[in-house]
């Protein structure tokens, strides 16, 4: 594939003391695609994420945006680069409105001489709220309601709307449709989909194997800090994967990844 990948990782290694987390992770995502990873509980899909999103420094290894080396030493400073990533507790700041959430740390200021004294434009920021809710779909009675008089539902999808604006080379979610109804698992795995259908990656991390499916071009499988299988969700079945996340399949993964890397 002589594409550059939207987002690269190459040999990510971190222990924490003894333990060996990540044992050199390499991992590409392209323009548009969608991809699982997936692992069993300590597998080290948290800790990578982590890495990707700098809120962890990796102990060695690259990792590459658009082609060039990035290096980022806090989440503030991958946000910068248009990496958003929304995490299984959220981050949401319960006790602002919706909109402080979305433009937080972004806000748009009045122009003009009170542009200098930082008053904010709250009526610009609010107008581009609904319109960025209509765009998505997203359904909340009050726009102007509070984080903790929402839903789980209606919080998660504030998260995902506020990865929507800002990422805009690459947008990881971490566990999105953990504790959600069934609707509401639809609206956000359709929010990864309009996020896929600008040419943005999505790394979509989830326990839920028919959202996978239904959502993921491409699914990476991790088992005890390293990748054990890189599979094309059309060539693959529920059960393969399964056999891979529990490393009944381990021996083979390794062929089939020689193969895919002399595909590629
Ligand atoms: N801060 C930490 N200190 C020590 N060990 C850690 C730390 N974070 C993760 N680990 C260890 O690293 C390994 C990978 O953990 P990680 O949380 O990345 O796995 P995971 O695949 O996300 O699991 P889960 O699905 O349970 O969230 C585990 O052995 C875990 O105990």
């Amino acid at each position: 594939m002589d594409r550059v990948p939207a987002f690269e990782a190459k040999g990510i290694i971190k222990n924490f003391g003894r333990i060996q987390a990540l044992k050199g992770i390499n991992f590409s995502i392209y323009p548009g695609e969608v991809v699982g990873i997936l692992g069993d509980n300590g597998a080290g899909k948290s800790t990578l994420i982590k890495v990707f999103s700098g809120a962890l420094a990796a102990d060695e290894g690259e990792m590459l945006l658009e082609g060039e080396l990035c290096h980022f030493t806090s989440p503030q400073e991958a946000r910068d680069s248009g990496i958003e990533t929304v995490y299984q507790d959220l981050a949401l700041a319960t006790d602002l409105d919706i909109e402080s959430n979305l433009f937080l740390g972004r806000e748009i200021l009045k122009k003009g001489w009170r542009e200098k004294f930082g008053f904010l434009d709250r009526k610009a920021m609010f107008a581009e709220v609904e319109e960025l809710f209509t765009k998505l779909n997203i359904r909340v009675r009050d726009l102007s309601s509070n984080i903790s008089d929402l839903s789980g539902g209606q919080r998660q999808a504030v998260a995902v709307a506020r990865a929507v604006k800002w990422g805009n080379k690459l947008v990881i979610m971490d566990e999105p449709t953990a504790a959600l109804g069934v609707e509401q698992s639809a609206m956000v795995l359709d929010l990864v989909r309009q996020v896929r259908s600008k040419g943005i990656p999505v790394i979509f991390i989830s326990h839920t194997m028919p959202f996978v499916f239904d959502v993921c071009d491409r699914i990476v499988i991790l088992r005890l800090g390293e990748v054990v299988a890189d599979l094309n969700v059309k060539d693959t079945t529920v059960n393969e994967v399964v056999q891979y996340i529990t490393g009944s399949l381990q021996s083979e993964s390794i062929a089939r990844l020689q193969q895919s890397s002399i595909r590629s």
